[in-house]
């Protein structure tokens, strides 16, 4: 029994940071402290939502509102009063949690479930030379990764799935599912009706009656009642543009045409009786409810063409009525009642013009908000393999390190597949430092550019610092003197080659990030020209297929399974993975469960909401789970 006495001395000593106190979080704080553990951190930014209490077990109702960090300790006391737990109700990349203070902790723990906090606590654990055991659940799928610098590939070593998106015209005219329909109510009826009216939107906007104007018909005209605004905009998005579409019969050769639906076909008795009703003023506390108002209870009911457009038009009403000074700045969001129903309606009348099925408010919640349920027992299992992989990192044992996968279908009879870790990507910039190569237009772009579009958003740096050589050309955050600030400006609006050290072809950038201690250099290739529509951002990063367009994720972080790691071409066999360098054979058999492995490969683990998956071979950008981000685009 040797070496259990010395896992018990591991654990016993270790000094551990659990970074996430969700889903995973409770579940690992619990289970650590049921195994030994006797001084832990706990990092987490939120609090407790009533939608945690079911899985998030330390977690109850009295605790609604408060730190999840301090009521998890709190909770873990009651069963183990005698050990010491340090709460921070902190975000992770606050600068208080730089480098020296990962450097205090034998290993850290990750159960987060965004992207932009796992890629930058991968960089502060590489900083500080901290094991990382990193997590991610999506529904019944789980896995586990260790990485520990020199070892193991860190975890941006492999680039992770980008999330499904769709070609905008199979958003706007040929739509044939209904995530399509979710997608158009979304991302262009939502976004047109109560978003930001400045951004490009592909909506045909203009009526019959003044196509030739530049008048938008979503405006409301002054004096127009909000029922007659209402009925006017379902009347163009489901009438007027779907006869538009009609219209160009190439398109409809080998395709069902859709039907044109007009509120008169859809409420022909009732949609003027809608006018004239009033919110009960009684109930002005409560959150304005379309489905509410209308006395449509079971959000699990498929509704009727009339029940769906009664929500429409009630809900659109309900914007203006109630929440007139969101309009211009909303941004969807599953969790906003009135939005949903709004959204969901939209989607099914448009389903319903299409001939695509129609689901109910509940699905189609799933759908828009990219919801795949959490399973409380994946995050229990999960939680479990976190401590198994961090007491083998305590003792050391790297031989037997292993990435686990919680597999949705056991395959001979197994629900976990172990996998040796990948050694470490020598073309990683994050762990490895290798130059990467960026190709731009030097003449036309400016510094601004390639900060916001590469440095800040491909890389992932947050404070970022820019050398020519030996000149510094930019550096952000507090404590720069007013003089440097402002010719910091300057040469942000400034092209590259007209920098006081020029960039040109061959100039190599040295990038760096203090916070992040990370360091990498880019070599510059002049380039005149890029296709738009391809290459929107104007400038590309050769060989660099990274997490870059993940908006993903105010909670879709995408982790990736080894095969679509590799040459991103979706193909997720048995044969990539054992072809991976680095990757041991001998899994091959259990690989053979090709079911469970294409089940991971699509599903995107890592959070406890996913993409929607989706077997089309398109790979244009139309979703974004964080909203802060602009939403991706492109046309094919
Ligand atoms: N940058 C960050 N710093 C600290 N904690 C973070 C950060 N990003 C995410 N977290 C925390 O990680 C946890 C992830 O847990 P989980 O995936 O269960 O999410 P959740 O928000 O609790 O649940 P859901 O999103 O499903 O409603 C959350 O508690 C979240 O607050
Ligand atoms: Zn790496």
């Amino acid at each position: 029994m040797a070496s259990a006495a010395s896992s018990e001395e591991a654990v016993k000593a270790a000094k551990v940071l659990m970074v996430g106190a969700g889903g995973i979080g409770c579940e690992l704080l619990k289970t650590l402290a049921l195994s030994g553990f006797s001084d832990i951190h706990i990092i987490d930014l939120d609090t407790i939502e009533v939608s945690n209490l079911n899985r998030q077990f330390l977690f109850r109702q009295s605790h609604v509102g408060q730190s999840k960090a301090k009521v998890a300790r709190d909770a873990v006391l009651k069963f183990r009063p005698n050990i010491n737990i340090t709460p921070y109700h902190a975000n992770v990349k606050d600068s208080q949690f730089n480098v020296d203070f990962f450097k205090q902790f034998s290993v850290v723990l990750n159960g987060l479930d965004n992207l932009d906090a796992r890629r930058h606590v991968n960089r502060l654990c590489l900083a500080a030379e901290v094991p990382l055991v990193e997590s991610g659940t999506t529904g019944f799928l789980g896995q586990v990764t260790v990485h520990v610098k020199g070892k193991t590939e860190c975890y941006e070593c492999q680039p992770k799935p980008v999330p499904k998106s769709y070609p905008v015209c199979t958003i706007t005219s040929t739509p044939s599912k209904f995530v399509h329909c979710i997608v158009w109510a979304k991302d262009l009826l939502f976004a047109k009706l109560f978003g930001d009216k400045n951004q490009d939107n592909d909506l045909n906007v203009h009526s019959k009656d003044d196509s030739s104007s530049k008048t938008d018909v979503f405006e409301r005209n002054v004096d127009e009642g909000l029922e007659q605004y209402a009925q006017r905009v379902y009347d163009h998005v489901f009438g007027y543009n779907i006869e538009t579409a009609l219209s160009n019969e190439e398109t409809w050769k080998n395709r069902r045409k859709p039907n044109p639906i007009y509120i008169r076909d859809a409420l022909p008795e009732d949609a003027v009786q809608q006018n004239g009703r009033s919110w009960d003023h009684k109930n002005e506390e409560q959150e304005p409810s379309a489905m509410v108002f209308l006395g449509l209870r079971n959000p699990q009911e498929i509704w009727s063409l009339a029940d769906n457009s009664r929500v429409f038009l009630e809900a659109l009403k309900l914007f203006f009525e109630k929440r007139e000074k969101e309009i211009g700045n909303l941004i969807f969001d599953k969790d906003d009642q009135l939005a949903v129903e709004f959204v969901a309606a939209a989607a099914n009348i448009r389903a319903s013009s299409f001939g695509i099925p129609v689901h109910s408010l509940f699905e189609a919640k799933g759908v828009a908000g990219n919801i795949v349920h959490a399973v409380a027992t994946t995050n229990a299992i999960i939680a479990g393999l976190i401590v198994i992989e961090a007491i083998k990192v305590l003792k050391g044992d790297y031989q037997n390190y292993r990435m686990t996968y919680c597999l949705e279908h056991p395959a001979r009879k197994m629900l976990l597949m172990p996998v040796e870790p990948f050694e470490p990507n020598k073309s990683c910039y994050v762990c490895s430092e290798t130059p990467l190569v960026l190709e731009v237009n030097t003449k036309t772009s400016k510094l601004r550019e390639v900060i916001e579009k590469v440095i800040k958003n491909k890389l992932g740096m947050n404070l970022p610092l820019v050398m020519v050589g030996a000149t510094l050309v930019f550096e952000d955050g507090d404590g720069l003197e007013p003089d440097e600030a402002a010719n910091y400006a300057l040469n942000l609006e400034k092209v590259l080659a007209e920098l006081p050290a020029p960039v040109v072809n061959g100039t190599k950038l040295t990038v760096e990030d203090f916070q992040q201690e990370l360091k990498c250099s880019i070599n510059i290739k002049h380039r005149d020209e890029f296709d738009e529509e391809k290459e929107p951002d104007g400038m590309v990063l050769v060989g660099w297929s990274g997490p870059v367009d993940q908006q993903v994720t105010s909670n879709g972080d995408k982790r990736s399974v080894p095969s679509s790691s590799s040459a991103d071409d979706g193909d997720g066999t048995a044969e990539d993975i054992s072809a991976k360098p680095g990757m041991k054979r001998k899994l091959n058999e259990i690989l053979e469960a090709k079911e469970n492995f294409d089940a991971l490969k699509k599903s995107d683990v890592g959070s406890s909401s996913a993409q929607v998956v989706d077997d089309d071979d398109d790979d244009l950008v139309m979703f974004d789970e964080d909203p802060k981000q602009g939403k991706k685009k492109r046309l094919q």
